[in-house]
C-alpha cells in the first residue's frame, strides 16, 4: 500500500527547503488543474512512501484554492490511494520569547486569527458567531513523534498554537492583541488556516511546521532572518522525511 503526504508552502523558496531537505533527489513534476506543480518524491520506482511538494500561494484563500485541487485530484484520479497527512510547511513570524529565529514551530493547532468580528464588546470568532470553525487540532500522536525527532537532533522547537493571518503584524500593539487572544501562541503565519480548512473537507489530518524568520511586531524586514529560517526548514524537513514521514501507517 502507498503511503501519501503532501506537503504545502506558499512560495517557491520554502518549497525548495522542503525538497532539498527530503534527500529522495529530482522530483516527477505533475501538472494539475489550475497552473499547479506537484513535486512529487519517492524512495525508488515502486515506492511504498511518496511526498508531495506543492507550491500554493500566499495567503489562506490561495492556499485553500490549491491544497483543495491537490486533494481533489487525487482522490478523483487512478487507484492511488488519498493521501493519509497534509503539513502546511514554511517560514513564519515567532512570538517572543516563545519561538526565537532559527527555530521551529510545530502546532499542536492551526487557528484564524482574524476570522470573525470586532464589536463593541471586543473580537468574536467566527464559532462564537455561530458561522463555522476558527481552529483546527492536531493530533497529539502527530506532534509528539515530530517533537520527538527534533529533540533527538537537537533542533530548537515549540509545539504551541500557530496563528494563521492575512496581514502581517507590524505593530507592538498588534502582537500583543493576538498574544492576548491567544495565549500560548508561538507562531504566527499566513496559510495553515486555509491548508486546514480544505485538509479538513477530505478528512485528512493536517499539522503546520515553521521555521522562524522574523519576530512578531513592529515591521522591520532587514531584521528578518529568511536564510537561517529556510535552512531550519530543510533540516526538519530532513529529520521528519527519515523518521516520522515514514513511520506514518499508510492509509
Ligand atoms: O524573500 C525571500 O527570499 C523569501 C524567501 C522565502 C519566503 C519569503 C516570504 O516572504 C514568505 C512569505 C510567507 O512567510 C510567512 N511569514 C513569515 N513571517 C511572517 C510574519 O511575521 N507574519 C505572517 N506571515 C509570515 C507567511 O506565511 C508568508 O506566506 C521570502
Amino acid at each position: 500500500m502507498v503511503h501519501r503526504i503532501l506537503i504545502v508552502t506558499a512560495v517557491a523558496a520554502e518549497a525548495d527547503s522542503v525538497s532539498a531537505g527530503l534527500g529522495l533527489g529530482a522530483p516527477e513534476l505533475l501538472p494539475l488543474p489550475g497552473g499547479l506543480v506537484l513535486r512529487r518524491h519517492t524512495e525508488s520506482p515502486g515506492a511504498r512512501v511518496l511526498i508531495d511538494v506543492l507550491v500554493g500561494g500566499v495567503g489562506p484563500a490561495a492556499v485553500a484554492a490549491s491544497t483543495g485541487t491537490a486533494l481533489a485530484y487525487a482522490a478523483l484520479t487512478g487507484t492511488e490511494n488519498p493521501y493519509g497527512l497534509v503539513v502546511s510547511a514554511g517560514i513564519a513570524g515567532g512570538f517572543q520569547p516563545l519561538a526565537p529565529l532559527g527555530s521551529v514551530v510545530v502546532s499542536s493547532a492551526v487557528v484564524a486569527a482574524d476570522l470573525g468580528a470586532q464589536t463593541p464588546d471586543g473580537y468574536l470568532t467566527v464559532d462564537e458567531l455561530g458561522f463555522g470553525r476558527s481552529a483546527h487540532p492536531v493530533p497529539k500522536a502527530l506532534t509528539d513523534r515530530i517533537a520527538a525527532a527534533l529533540t533527538a537532533a537537537g533542533l530548537p522547537h515549540t509545539v504551541a498554537p500557530v496563528l494563521t493571518v492575512s496581514t502581517v503584524t507590524g505593530t507592538a500593539g498588534r502582537a500583543a492583541e493576538l498574544a492576548g487572544r491567544h495565549p500560548g501562541a508561538a507562531a504566527e503565519a499566513m496559510e495553515g488556516f486555509g491548508v486546514a480548512e480544505a485538509a479538513a473537507a477530505y478528512g485528512v489530518p493536517v499539522v503546520e511546521i515553521r521555521a522562524v524568520s522574523n519576530a512578531v511586531g513592529p515591521r522591520d524586514r532587514a531584521a528578518w532572518r529568511i536564510g537561517e529560517a529556510l535552512h531550519a526548514l530543510r533540516h526538519t524537513s530532513e529529520l521528519l522525511s527519515k523518521t516520522v514521514f515514514m513511520e506514518l501507517e499508510p492509509s
